[in-house]
């Protein structure tokens, strides 16, 4: 009979740290108590503080008691655990090649192979098919809470330990894991009414991603406790295109089976009621040929680096390129964004207008194998950002010169609740250019390139009459397309002049009367007083 493990941290000898997380460290440790052949006295302690949880006490007792119902081979179960001051240690089987986060910061950082990624995802599926079946939502599964054993053997672990199943505020939770949010499902986000096992298969598919690619999408910008909204509602189009040229550079390198992509395509439908199920899901071709545990001995952990010497590289790495990673903070960690180039959402807010463009969610591109944003108005439509885009155009010759200005305005109008504020995006450029069709400057004498005031203010005067017309279209059009102005198209700001004006025009005219009853009354004054005598 294995033997228990025992309830008090002097039983224990710390070896070295292996990981971190949010508001954990993880280590090697010895139990010193364990003596049985069958039973393992190499342990690893995650040591998780109570502060930084939001949970209390309780309600962790509570999970782990049920948690510690659990029993399958795919589940990484933990022997015991307890408080050691304001800490929680959790006191788990030792997985000697660590999480696959871990293996593929050190070793593939372009992902792995499809055929490791088949067994490696073929084996966590087991463990959800078996959760979910339980009745339990895992909530965070990612690659850094799959473990692999030194004989390739998979488990899912994390759950009844991460802070985020203690929490069972919706609003609290939300905060607590916006460090890591690039796995979590669109309900999750947006949806107040609670989500259900569907979203473990998102984030599921987000993890078929991050193995396939190195890093889950969207992992270049900062996991910021707001960057969760601002990926939603704002997403700076530079990025997405530095992304998925980033992406697609890679991709042209790496090819992925039909099966492959067609199972994480399931996964990640937006409808959660599309989604398989995990039991269903192993049933997909993808699964069908899928090797055993000694391929991942061989093709995954052979040439490995120890968890230890894993973890001090990633952190001599991260304190060189000056990587993110805040452990006991409440932003979170990361191990894959950098600082070094990308620019932050936080500078995007004071970035060049014309970069913004409004996303609604994400869609999973088959062909790309990757993520890309929806725009409210759905692909397709007008311009092909999404956005209906109307350009007007106005042409003002100078002689000479050639000034153009255009007017763009798009609008979208959200079908999704979480984005029923419409926006308006107007931008007008000016532009002043030599023309080689027009006639060479018609005074030789002026100075070159100097353009005449005169001019420039005549045209500009009449372009201003006739962009009133088109202000008035574009009024019209951005009513039309359900923006935020009352029926009779004018803007509250636009609204708001009128009553000043209207007030003014009512002062004045007081201040009229006003002025009329006082000469009147300077009149029966006059009148009163006899009037003027003559002499
Ligand atoms: N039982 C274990 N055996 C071996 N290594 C482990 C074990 N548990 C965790 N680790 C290592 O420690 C690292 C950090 O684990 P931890 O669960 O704290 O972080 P995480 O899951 O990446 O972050 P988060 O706190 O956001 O869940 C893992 O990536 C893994 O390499």
């Amino acid at each position: 009979m294995a033997q228990e493990y025992p309830l008090d941290p002097k039983w224990y000898e710390i070896i070295g740290e292996i990981g971190s997380g949010v508001s954990a460290m993880v280590y090697k440790a010895k139990c010193l108590k364990i003596s049985a052949p069958n039973s393992s006295s190499i342990v690893a302690i995650k040591s998780i503080d109570l502060d930084q949880s939001r949970a209390d006490l309780e309600s962790i007792r509570l999970e782990t008691k049920t948690m510690s119902l659990l029993s399958h081979p795919n589940i990484l179960r933990a022997h015991c655990s307890f408080t050691v001051g304001r800490r929680l240690w959790v006191v788990m089987p030792f997985m000697s090649s660590g999480s696959l986060q871990s293996i593929i910061s050190s070793n593939f950082s372009s992902g792995l192979p499809e055929p490791c990624i088949a067994v490696v995802l073929k084996e966590t599926l087991k463990a959800l098919s078996y959760l979910h079946d339980q009745g339990h939502v895992h909530r965070d599964v990612k690659a850094g809470n799959i473990l692999v054993g030194y004989d390739g053997v998979v488990k899912l672990g994390d759950f009844g330990v991460s802070a985020p199943v203690y929490d069972i505020n919706f609003d609290s939770r939300l905060k607590e894991i916006a460090g890591t949010p690039y796995w979590m499902a669109p309900e999750v986000i947006h949806s107040h009414n609670g989500y259900g096992f569907k979203a473990d298969i998102w984030s599921f598919g987000i993890t078929a991603l991050e193995l396939a690619h190195g890093r889950p999408p969207l992992s270049h910008l900062p996991p910021s406790k707001s960057l969760l909204f601002k990926i939603t509602k704002r997403f700076r189009f530079s990025d997405y295109d530095n992304e998925s040229s980033d992406n697609t550079r890679k991709h042209n390198t790496r090819k992925f089976s039909k099966a492959f992509k067609d199972m994480v395509g399931l996964c990640l439908h937006q409808d959660p009621t599309k989604r398989p199920t995990a039991d269903k899901l192993l049933k997909h071709v993808f699964f069908k040929n899928s090797k055993s545990c000694d391929f991942l001995v061989k093709n995954l952990l052979v040439g490995l680096p120890s968890v230890e010497e894993r973890f001090k590289m990633s952190n001599y790495n991260s304190n060189n390129n000056k990587m993110i990673r805040v452990s006991n903070s409440s932003l979170g960690s990361s191990s894959y964004n950098s600082s070094t180039t990308t620019p932050t959402i936080e500078e995007d807010e004071t970035g060049v207008f014309e970069k913004q463009r409004r996303v609604s969610g994400w869609n999973f591109n088959f062909d790309g194998f990757q993520m890309e944003p929806v725009y409210p108005l759905g692909l397709g439509q007008g311009h092909p950002d999404g956005s209906k885009r109307v350009r007007f155009r106005a042409e003002l010759v100078i002689p000479n010169k050639r000034v153009d200005l255009d007017v763009f305005s798009s609008s979208s109008a959200s079908p999704s609740p979480a984005f029923s504020t419409p926006t308006e995006e107007q931008e007008a450029v000016v532009r002043v250019e030599e023309d080689p069709y027009l006639d060479p400057d018609p005074d030789p004498e002026g100075e070159e390139g100097v353009v005449d005031r005169g001019s420039v203010m005549c045209g500009l005067v009449a372009l201003r009459g006739s962009l009133d017309d088109q202000r008035k279209n574009v009024k019209e059009l951005i009513s039309f397309l359900g923006g935020e102005q009352s029926l009779g198209g004018e803007t509250k700001e636009e609204q708001m002049v009128d009553v000043v004006e209207r007030l003014r025009g009512e002062l004045e005219q007081e201040r009229r009367k006003n002025k009329e009853l006082l000469m009147e009354l300077e009149f029966l004054k006059v009148i009163v007083s006899g009037g003027p005598q003559d002499d």
